[in-house]
């Protein structure tokens, strides 16, 4: 941990400051030209400070005698501030009291942990009640603070470095800002996912100091149970201590946290951003007071074994199972080992032969990309304005302090309100129902409907609406002739067959898949990035119950001539350059669909024994996907994924 303070000798004696000649700053607060927001104090070096919070930043001024501006101290965005705390008793009446501020402060690209304590003077002590009430309002918005945290750390993350990073790091922000925490060591594989599926569900948030893969497990883990869908609605919240490797694509990034070692993370890409990736005290402020972010998943069952496992990142045939597995022995090269592998797979253009079933609801690239503008342009928009999203208001640094303590306060009436509606209602909930209620309804709001809920696949009885219950059995999917069918296994290319037109009475679903195509990949996620440098899906978004596929075809078909020709391998080793932006989007030759049930069959089980979901491998004969609609929850600290410079303005192509 690197704990900035203000000159740790004169704060860490027990500091009885001489008493303060009356200047301008004997009296309260809101006089002189303050307002209430403002809190006359000692500073630890006896001059006259004064804690502000304004516009949605927080400052310590230290004030001058002879009217010369006051020195700012320190200032951070409110968001930043994770707990003030007054010690001391109310009526210790003429005595000093000692306030803490634990805050998170920037420093170039980072984030450090700044602990300071000022005094406050027994004039003040009644407004530095209020003041203290009124800041905590302002730094957590309707985040309720002091969450209850179960951290999962594994110990073989980062290069076995994760231990102290969670030491020096981790445990020194959580706790500075209240948590209530449990830690717990994964002693095996697999373990985290015993934990999530054995574990009371006391907590507030599960947070896991590792890679994708400890998400993957919890998340299944919370599945297995018995009362999954209550457990589910423990949001999930990882910290990117995980991975292996130093990153050395892209050197520049990596540095962005020094004491990270790391290879994909991707769940931290798409909640922070390429440059965030590794940045650990970001991901500690999101345990700390992040949002809901409703997560859709996919169900997995494989054939012939029935066996069901659930995903939220990836599901993966033909070149990326090489550059997911195939490379495992270039872990060390971070990133890059995903490149060769991708250089590798294009240098061989193996036709990759597997039959696809998908029930496709939309395949035009151009209005995919503008509906996916238009949601994040809506997402940015609630957040400046403080409106719901996700049922809940926007706040955390985007709002001023007012804006924020009237959230607060509206809330709190709806608290109070809720509470006497649950009195009226008696004693016919049990405890473990009113907690998933207080989780949702403190943290996602009423209004978290999906805005889209498809049918999954034609039988329905996939999904049930026991919100205590375990998940329904998984059963296999039924597809009609209104499924898109893409098979890889023809030598030569056929124009689409009739059965594969219209879907649902919609003109053409088939996203440009002429019959005959080779398959180079199919690649399907459900958040943008699989990677920092690689942005799969740019128009991937939670919370529609929707699974973004990709389809790379090792030919093209200029639809003009219909004539047919190899994608060229230049072409493909130029996508790599623009992957990280999403460009391949583009690409003729890389067919996108956004389906809500998908299945696949090896036709060639010899070649290719193996697919992979989040980055686990399997045995491939067949797999049934369906997308389950915001089962799960991660924290986000703006409610949604991080938004994209190709949802921003790569729309040059509409
Ligand atoms: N004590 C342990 N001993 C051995 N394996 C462990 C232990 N604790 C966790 N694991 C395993 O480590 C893996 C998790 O690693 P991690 O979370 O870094 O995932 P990852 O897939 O490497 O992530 P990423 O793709 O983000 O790099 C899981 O397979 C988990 O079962």
């Amino acid at each position: 941990m690197v704990t900035i303070t203000f000159h740790p000798e004169i704060l860490k004696r027990d500091f009885h400051p001489p008493p303060l000649p009356v200047i301008f700053l004997t009296t309260r607060g809101r006089h002189h030209g303050m307002n209430n927001q403002d809190l006359p104090v000692v500073l630890h070096n006896e001059k006259r400070g004064l804690l502000t919070i304004e516009e949605g930043r927080f400052d310590v001024l230290q004030l001058s005698k002879d009217g010369r501006p006051p020195k700012r101290l320190l200032s951070s965005p409110i968001r930043n501030l994770l707990r003030v705390r007054l010690a001391g008793d109310v009526h210790q009446l003429g005595q000093h009291r000692r306030l803490e501020i634990h805050s998170l402060i920037e420093k170039g690209s980072n984030l450090r942990l700044s602990k300071m304590h000022v005094l406050v003077e027994p004039i003040n002590g009644p407004d530095a009640e209020q003041w203290v009430e009124m800041a905590m309002s302002a730094a957590y918005g309707d985040v309720k603070p002091f969450r209850r945290v179960l951290l999962l750390v594994n110990p073989f993350g980062g290069k076995g470095k994760a231990k102290s990073i969670c030491k020096e790091t981790v445990l020194p922000i959580l706790e500075g800002a209240g948590c209530k925490l449990d830690v717990k060591e994964t002693t095996h594989r697999l373990h985290a996912e015993e934990i999530a599926r054995d574990m009371a569900l006391d907590y507030d948030v599960i947070a896991t100091a590792s890679g994708d893969g400890l998400v993957y497990e919890v998340l299944n883990g919370l599945a297995s149970r018995k009362d999954a869908r209550n457990a589910m609605s423990i949001p999930v919240a990882p910290i990117p201590t995980g991975a292996q490797c130093i990153a050395l694509r892209h050197p520049a990034q990596a540095s962005h946290s020094p004491s990270h070692a790391g290879s994909a993370n991707a769940l931290c890409t798409n909640l922070f951003g390429v440059k965030d990736t590794y940045n650990i005290a970001l991901a500690c402020l999101n345990v700390i007071k992040g949002r809901n972010l409703p997560l859709d998943l996919c169900s997995v069952l494989l054939m012939p074994s029935g066996v069901r496992k659930w995903c939220f990142i990836s599901i993966a045939l033909g070149l990326m199972v090489d550059l997911d597995i195939g490379t495992e022995h270039m872990r060390w090269m971070g990133d890059t080992r995903f490149l060769l592998g991708f250089l590798k797979g294009v240098a061989a253009n193996k036709n990759f032969q597997c039959r696809l079933r998908m029930k496709v609801v939309e395949s035009d690239k151009v209005s995919m990309a503008r509906k996916a503008r238009e949601r994040s342009q809506e997402q940015v928009e609630a957040q400046r304005n403080g409106k719901v999203t996700n049922g809940m208001p926007r706040s955390n640094g985007q709002l001023g302090a007012n804006g924020l303590v009237e959230a607060v306060n509206g809330l709190k009436v709806e608290e109070e309100e809720e509470q006497e509606g649950e009195d009226k209602r008696g004693e016919d909930k049990n405890g473990e129902e009113r907690k998933r209620e207080e989780r949702e309804g403190l943290e996602a709001g009423p209004s978290s409907a999906p805005e889209v809920v498809p049918t999954m696949n034609g039988n329905g009885s996939n999904h049930d609406n026991d919100h205590n219950g375990p998940m329904a059995e998984a059963k296999p999917l039924e597809p009609d002739e209104t499924w898109l069918t893409i098979e890889s296994a023809s030598k030569k290319p056929q124009i689409m067959s009739k059965g594969n037109g219209p879907v649902n009475g919609v003109a053409d679903k088939t996203g440009g898949w002429i019959d005959g195509e080779g398959i180079l990949y199919m690649y399907a996620g459900l958040m943008p990035w699989v990677a920092r440098d690689l942005m799969q899906w740019p128009v991937a978004t939670s919370g529609q119950g929707l699974l973004d596929v990709v389809v790379q075809s090792v030919v093209s078909v200029p639809t003009s001539s219909r004539a047919y020709t190899q994608v060229p391998r230049a072409t493909m080793v130029n996508a790599i350059t623009g992957a990280e932006k999403g460009e391949a989007y583009w690409m003729a030759c890389q067919h996108y669909y956004k389906v809500s049930a998908l299945m696949a069959e090896n036709l060639d089980p010899q070649a290719q024994a193996l697919f992979t979901l989040d980055g686990e491998a399997f045995p491939f004969t067949s797999f049934h996907v369906e997308v389950h609609p915001r089962l799960a929850n991660v924290l986000s600290l703006d409610g949604h994924f991080f938004i994209s410079d190709f949802l921003k303005k790569n729309h040059a192509k509409e």
